[in-house]
């Protein structure tokens, strides 16, 4: 399997490559040359399967020659070895038609965990096998950084610079990252918002001064391996539920389309995904984008589902090349334009491929709090601010009602108390595996978000750098 980047002019990559480089040279976003694909039976054979077996059957042609499936498999039994619950995902009934996928039983208690206990496990092997250091950055609006960090934390071979937005995060995803104590990890907390954050570690990528310095990584979802993990879910839910015989429809909350372009992926492979229902807090791009056409930027309003308040989309440049024609020389001008103006209009065919999959629903923070409300109220399920976007959604969406909707949960209510509370009047307490994290000290630098000052922090103290 080869990689290609989605403005046309960096180098074809290995799956080893494609992993420790991140972002692509030229700005883009590497994506597989084509598209694997399941058969029925393929699929049907994942009945029963433990999921660490299915992720790496769903893995592995994506990975091509780097590892062997053994090697693969061992990777994937020790990544999900680590999540508390021994479905690893579990699915949860809310009514005939409603199900949550519970994506928050890692480490930290979020998705994130389930593509980066398995990042951090790539990085090793492929680090150690070439005898080489990395550098990661990342930016975080508060899940990403804490299991990143989590996955990294202590590792030969990497460091860590993670950026979050300062006071834009919950105590509890702040403290998840601040208080983790080893000589690999750097918080910084930077003015601004997550967006800020994210163009900064994007241009590092780009800057041929750090790439004389230091060998750079990334752990966002800019780094495809990152999305490869976050496929195989759809595909163990789905079989669950009846695919391949039967159709299944997603809601997915939103930020920087990673989540959802993975389910993208799948369908892709041949898994028969209904419609891929993609739900907005007030940060509502995407929802602008998929029902008019008009992807472009304001500021980002925090809310109370903090790590979706995202306005530029990272991964909507992959969708976009893909259902578009996969042509990089149109798509570098397209995003040349927007990375200009902070606006663009989709095309024709790019309005058309991506309708034939998604849609959208832009979800308020009154319609967030009933949805957390109504889940208690009618189920006893305490959900948190993204998850009940996500339900939101799914309840608004037009499908037909012999189709199963399955809602992402992508984050554990006890990260977001406070908002829950409000919402439910019940304080969701700390799972044990984070029990003592208030009483821990934390450590973090304050930096403004300039460029040039990001960048003179990270060159002075990455070991790599005076190695
Ligand atoms: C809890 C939670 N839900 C949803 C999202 C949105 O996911 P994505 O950025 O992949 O669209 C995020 C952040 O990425 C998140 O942390
Ligand atoms: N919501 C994320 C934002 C970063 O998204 P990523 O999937 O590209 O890492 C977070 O919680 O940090």
């Amino acid at each position: 399997m080869r990689y290609i980047s989605t403005r046309g002019s960096a180098p074809t990559l290995s799956f080893e490559e494609v992993t420790l480089t991140g972002l692509a040279s030229d700005g883009g976003l590497y994506l597989p040359q084509g598209w694997p694909s399941f058969s029925a039976d393929d699929i049907r054979a994942m009945r029963g399967q433990p999921y660490a077996e299915i992720a790496a059957r769903v893995m592995a042609p994506f990975v091509g020659d780097s590892l062997s499936f053994e090697e693969l498999r061992g990777l994937t039994e020790e990544a999900y070895g680590r999540f508390s619950h021994a479905a690893v995902v579990p699915l949860v009934q809310l009514d005939h038609q409603h199900w949550l996928m519970e994506l928050f039983h890692g480490p930290t208690l979020a998705f994130k965990d389930v593509a980066l206990q398995m990042l951090g496990l790539l990085f090793e092997t492929f680090l150690a096998r070439r005898g080489e250091q990395l550098t990661l950055v990342g930016a975080t609006s508060g899940d990403t950084g804490s299991a990143a960090i989590d996955a990294v934390a202590g590792r030969d071979g990497v460091e860590i610079f993670m950026l979050h937005p300062q006071g834009r995060i919950s105590d509890v995803q702040r403290r998840q990252m601040t208080t983790v104590r080893a000589p690999n990890i750097h918080n910084i907390a930077i003015s601004g918002s997550f967006d800020d954050g994210q163009a900064a570690v994007k241009r590092m990528f780009t800057d041929t001064e750090i790439a004389g310095k230091i060998r750079l990584g990334a752990v966002n979802s800019i780094n495809w391996a990152r999305l490869m993990a976050q496929v195989v879910y759809y595909f163990t839910t789905a079989v669950q539920l009846g695919a391949p015989e039967r159709s299944v429809a997603f809601s997915v909350p939103t930020g920087n389309f990673g989540d959802v372009f993975a389910g993208y992926v799948a369908s892709k492979m041949g898994l028969p995904v209904e419609q891929l229902i993609v739900a907005t807090n007030v940060n509502d791009i995407l929802h602008r984008a998929l029902s008019d056409g008009d992807y472009s930027a304001g500021t980002v309003t925090p809310t109370a589902a903090p790590s979706m308040d995202i306005q530029v989309s990272s991964n909507f440049e992959r969708l976009l090349f893909d259902v578009g024609g996969r042509d990089g020389a149109v798509m570098a001008e397209q995003m040349r334009g927007f990375e200009t103006s902070k606006a663009m209009q989709l095309t024709n065919s790019q309005r058309e491929g991506a309708a034939t999959r998604f849609t959208s629903v832009r979800v308020d923070q009154d319609a967030m709090a009933h949805s957390m409300r109504r889940a208690f109220e009618n189920s006893g399920e305490v959900i948190d601010p993204h998850t009940a976007i996500g339900l939101y959604a799914a309840y608004q969406a037009d499908i037909a009602p012999d189709v199963p909707i399955v809602t992402l949960a992508t984050a554990h209510p006890a990260k977001f108390r406070d908002a829950v509370e409000r919402a439910t009047g019940t304080r969701p307490p700390l799972p044990t595996r984070v029990g003592d994290l208030f009483a821990r000290e934390e450590a973090c630098t304050e930096l403004s978000g300039d460029y040039d000052e990001l960048t003179d922090f990270i060159l002075t103290n990455a070991a790599q750098a005076h190695g």
